[in-house]
């Protein structure tokens, strides 16, 4: 391939120097620098490595269904014999493309389960269909242990709280209006103090882009089981259509249909899992980026005993493009999410970037529609498992006309009573240990009902895979030693996603022993 297909024909941008395949210092290969090109020939395995040292890079064919959750697209560009597994998840390497000359920042995403052939989860009934052909039944996975079920959770809600508990509303318009502002931003504080979840009203979202989104995402799942089913999510996997988090044959199972697509960075996007039915959810891509995916790999940069990672940033380049209401809606909510950073980050004091700087630029961005038909035992069963969100924040566009959100508050579950047209926030993992759980990411579930659907589309922003993490420093002091050690946010992605949905249990990956003082 030459360079007729340079991006929207411009000529190559200049780069001096060429930047070579660059590893981390730790794991040079002993081969020289090679070009993204002269790596990449078509067929050809690794760079060969010096006689009598250990292998430190591999290639490796993209195999979808079995890598991965996210970035399991990846096109053959090259092919090794025996891919090695890579235990540094997100060292950038930056790769020099021989035919568009442009610089590729490749970073390395542990976005991938253990070996997903191993995970056995047995026979899962797709929710909607049941509805369908037996509206009366209720599988025995479905079925939640008595403690689990929410009319239980229900009783104890209501010894414990008194009905006028709801989650508080932001009006995100006073946040910037003089005198308005600080009693707004001391609402806000509280919000993500003792609750971790709050609705935000004039946020800035377009209205009808909502309503665009959300016709989109029930188009998809009124489809036909065989149109939905043509992008499976893998077991062990969270992308594509179907169940996430379920890794065993005895597993509970929610009472839910899922879409999840990986949006940003765009290598993440799947153009296998991604529907092309709606035909609105999916245009060509743009004119001059299709050479990009043949750069697309994945690396392996040394064995490690579980997941292999994968390389999936480029940058400068789009492989393909998605539907113009959701790439419009992911940039939307995106800008949302970067704006309330900076409101939180001003809410406990700190400089407005003092949280998304601590991102380094990068980021990731995912969207997780789900469909819950109604059930005939709604008091049976979940909808979604307990769980804490891995995100920094979450955005979440709650269908108006019917409530099924529950955020746990001193051991009992509030239900999210739907605001029209406004969007529930909540703090994620990754904020709870930046703030040095001042801000906590709190556990929450969702239920369903007898004779409603209901519809939720939810947004995830977090750090990218190479960003390294911990409690601020200013967050830290006698009074509130650190409480989480520092780590790789790429491997605790890994770690969460390869997991079943267990309340807050995920986060044990990064809590220390240490006792508050208040
Ligand atoms: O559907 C809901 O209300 C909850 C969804 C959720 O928490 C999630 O997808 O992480
Ligand atoms: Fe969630």
């Amino acid at each position: 391939m030459g360079n007729s297909k340079l991006p929207m024909g411009n000529p190559p941008p200049k780069l001096a120097p060429r930047i070579p395949f660059a590893l981390p210092q730790d794991t040079q290969p002993h081969h020289p620098p090679s070009t993204i090109g002269s790596l990449f020939k078509k067929g050809s395995s690794l760079p060969s490595e010096a006689p009598g040292s250990p292998p430190t890079v591999a290639l490796t064919r993209h195999q979808g269904d079995q890598l991965g959750p996210l970035a399991s697209h990846l096109p053959a560009a090259a092919e090794a014999p025996a891919a090695k597994r890579n235990s540094r998840c997100g060292r950038p390497l930056l790769l020099l493309c021989d035919d568009c000359h442009h610089q590729h920042r490749l970073t390395m995403a542990p976005l991938c389960c253990s070996n997903t052939r191993e995970i056995k989860i047995g026979h899962v009934d797709d929710v909607q269909e049941l509805r369908k052909c037996r509206p009366a039944a209720v599988p025995e996975r479905y079925i939640r242990d008595v403690g689990e079920r929410p009319a239980e959770a229900a009783a104890a809600a209501s010894s414990v709280l008194s009905s006028s508990e709801n989650i508080p509303v932001i009006d995100m318009s006073r946040l910037v209006r003089g005198g308005e502002a600080r009693l707004e931003m001391e609402r806000l504080a509280a919000a993500c103090e003792e609750w971790g979840f709050f609705q935000v009203v004039n946020h800035g979202v377009e209205l009808e882009l909502l309503r665009r989104m959300e016709e989109l995402a029930m188009e998809f799942f009124m489809l036909p089981l065989e149109e939905k089913e043509k992008y499976p999510m893998a077991p062990g996997t969270i992308q594509g259509y179907g169940h996430a988090f379920v890794f065993s044959e005895n597993q509970k199972l929610d009472w839910c249909n899922m879409l999840a697509l990986g949006l940003e960075p765009h290598s993440i996007r799947n153009p296998k899992l991604w529907p092309s039915n709606p035909s609105r959810f999916r245009y060509p891509p743009p004119r001059g980026h299709d050479h990009l995916s043949k750069h697309l790999t994945i690396f392996f940069d040394r064995p490690c005993t579980s997941a292999p990672l994968l390389i999936v940033e480029i940058n400068g380049g789009c492989p393909f493009a998605c539907s113009e209401t959701l790439e419009l809606y992911s940039a939307e909510i995106r800008e949302l999410c970067r704006r309330l950073l900076v409101v939180i980050a001003e809410s406990l004091g700190l400089r407005p970037d003092g949280l998304e700087g601590m991102f380094g630029g990068s980021f990731v961005q995912a969207v997780r529609m789900n469909y819950y038909p109604p059930c005939p035992r709604p008091d049976l069963v979940l909808g979604l498992s307990p769980h804490s969100d891995g995100s920094a924040l979450t955005v979440l566009q709650q269908d108006a006309r019917s409530a099924g959100l529950q955020v746990r508050k001193g051991g009992a579950w509030v239900p999210v009573i739907p605001v029209p047209g406004a969007l529930v926030i909540n703090i994620g993992d990754t904020i709870e240990v930046l703030t040095n759980g001042k801000y906590k990411s709190v556990e929450h579930r969702a239920v369903t009902h007898h004779d409603r659907d209901r519809l939720s589309l939810v947004t995830f922003y977090a750090p990218g895979y190479d960003v390294e993490l911990g409690p601020l420093p200013e967050l830290v002091d006698d009074r509130r030693p650190c409480l989480y050690r520092r780590y790789n946010h790429g491997e605790y992605n890994r770690h969460y996603v390869t997991r079943r949905l267990q309340g807050k249990k995920t986060l044990d990956f990064a809590r220390i022993d240490n006792e508050v003082c208040v």
